[in-house]
Order: C-alpha cells, then sequence, then structure tokens
C-alpha cells in the first residue's frame, strides 16, 4: 500500500493511511447525504438492465471500467463484483510485495454491500426522491469503494501485527484459533480514538463556512442537526460496521498467513 510507505510497512505508517481515509469516508457520506434515499435506484430494473437494479448495473459497469484502466492490483482495491471482470488494456506496475500472496483471495465487500444499503443508507439519508437516480449510485459507488479500501487496508495492519509478535500469533493461526486472533490483534484505546476522531470530522466537515461574524467568533459551531452528516451517525458506522469488519478482514488474512 503506497499510502502506507511502500515496502516498509509499521503499524504507525498504516494508521496513519487510515486516519486520512477517514476524511474520504466523511466526505463521501457528506456527498451522497444531499441527495434523498431514492429507493427506485435500487428497485429491481428493466430488461435492458437484466433486471438488475440501477445501483447494481452502475457498480458493475463503473468496476468494468476501472479494472480496464489497471485499477483492483492492490489488495487494498477490491471490487464488488470480481466475477469476469476485463483485464487492464494498459500496462500496470506491479504493487511491492509487502503481503502473503493469499491475501488477494480476502473481502468482506458481500458483508459492506448488505451493511451499506440495509444498515447504513437509511441512517444519513432522508426518506424521499428527487429524482437524481444516476448521481445518486454514483454517490453510493463512491461511498461503497472507499469504505472498502478501509476495511481492506486489515490486511496491511494484520501483516505488521503478525510481523511484530510472530511468536504470539503463530501457535494461534495454527490452531485455527480466530477468536484468540480477534482478541490479540484488538486495541479497544485505538478503537477509542477512532470513534471520537471520525465523530469530530463529520462535525467539523459537515459544518457551513460562512464568513459571518457573530458574537465576536468568525464561526459558530454548528449543532449536529443542522451538520451535514449527523456526527453520531459516523462514530456508529465505525463503532458497528467499520472496525468489527477491518478485524473480520485481519483474522481472515491470518489464518492464511502460514499457509
Ligand atoms: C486497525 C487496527 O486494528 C483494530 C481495528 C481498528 C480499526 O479498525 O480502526 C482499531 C484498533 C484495533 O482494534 C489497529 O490496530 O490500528
Amino acid at each position: 500500500m503506497d499510502a502506507a510507505g511502500g515496502e516498509q510497512l509499521s503499524l504507525a505508517a498504516v494508521r496513519d493511511a487510515l486516519v486520512r481515509l477517514e476524511d474520504s469516508v466523511v466526505f463521501a457520506l457528506i456527498e451522497r447525504a444531499r441527495h434523498p434515499r431514492n429507493a427506485a435506484a435500487y428497485a429491481p430494473g428493466g430488461g435492458g438492465a437484466g433486471g438488475r437494479s440501477l445501483v447494481e448495473f452502475f457498480v458493475r459497469e463503473a468496476e468494468a471500467l476501472n479494472a480496464k484502466a489497471g485499477h483492483y492490483q492492490k489488495p487494498e482495491d477490491v471490487p464488488f463484483f470480481p466475477q469476469g471482470l476485463p483485464l487492464p488494456l494498459f500496462p500496470t506496475k506491479s504493487p511491492p510485495k509487502v503481503l502473503h500472496p493469499l491475501a488477494s483471495l480476502v473481502t468482506v465487500n458481500d458483508a459492506i454491500w448488505k451493511m451499506y444499503f440495509d444498515e447504513l443508507l437509511p441512517l444519513f439519508t432522508v426518506d424521499g426522491d428527487d429524482g437524481s437516480y444516476a448521481e445518486t449510485v454514483a454517490l453510493d459507488f463512491a461511498c461503497l469503494q472507499v469504505l472498502s479500501r478501509r476495511i481492506h487496508i486489515g490486511k496491511y495492519v494484520a501483516e505488521v501485527k503478525f510481523q511484530d509478535a510472530p511468536q504470539d500469533y503463530s501457535p494461534l493461526i495454527q490452531a485455527k484459533d480466530s477468536n484468540s486472533l480477534m482478541d490479540l490483534l484488538t486495541f479497544k484505546a485505538v478503537e477509542e480514538k477512532v470513534k471520537k476522531r471520525v465523530e469530530k470530522k463529520a462535525r467539523t466537515f459537515g459544518q457551513d463556512v460562512t464568513l459571518e461574524v457573530n458574537a465576536g467568533k468568525q464561526q459558530v459551531t454548528a449543532s449536529d442537526s443542522e451538520c451535514k452528516v449527523d456526527p453520531t451517525v459516523l462514530s456508529k458506522l465505525y463503532d458497528q460496521w467499520v472496525m468489527p469488519l477491518t478485524k473480520d478482514v485481519e483474522v481472515e488474512y491470518l489464518l492464511r498467513r502460514l499457509d
């Protein structure tokens, strides 16, 4: 992962990459929240799209285009519909081989897809239909991609943790003890900070910036209901789904690490 320092992996560098991606996650949700739910974009489509919903049609087509351009070569860039993706049409540079070769098999995208549409979308979009279906699904794709990237960076997190303490991880991997691996790789104090920081980022990035001077201050702090995305949704997203799924990726990667 270039963002984590090329072939030189460290937990600090990987965590830095995760912190920067929080900005992208918050902005992607803010953009999608400009439109209401637009349920028609998720309903089964007509014959022209093989009965698929607009969102599925869009993501499949967008991933095919991305693949032709050379995307999905890195272990953290995982397509939602990998079956039958076209090959790159242009030369690609192989990413540094810092992970175990089986890393490419690890994907939790099905769970991310289900979480995003069934749980998350209703929390940060309002009921309604503004007819902007094409924009809506493009914004959904942006949200899905950034969430997936963030979560699959868990492969690098797991590799660094393994390299830092092979003597602790190896017996658990050999025993296929997923629960103990999960306990070993979990840092509760880090998770608490992540939740607080994403909530703060949503509160900061989600305000309208004005130049009006109010009571001597350049910018009045918005209440949560005035923010473009409810900041508590961000901490819930990370607490209930993003961090648990990242840790699932870590465990899945580690279970293959000695193969
Ligand atoms: C990613 C890490 O592993 C776990 C998952 C975290 C996350 O997804 O943010 C945070 C702490 C750990 O419990 C990490 O240690 O940084």
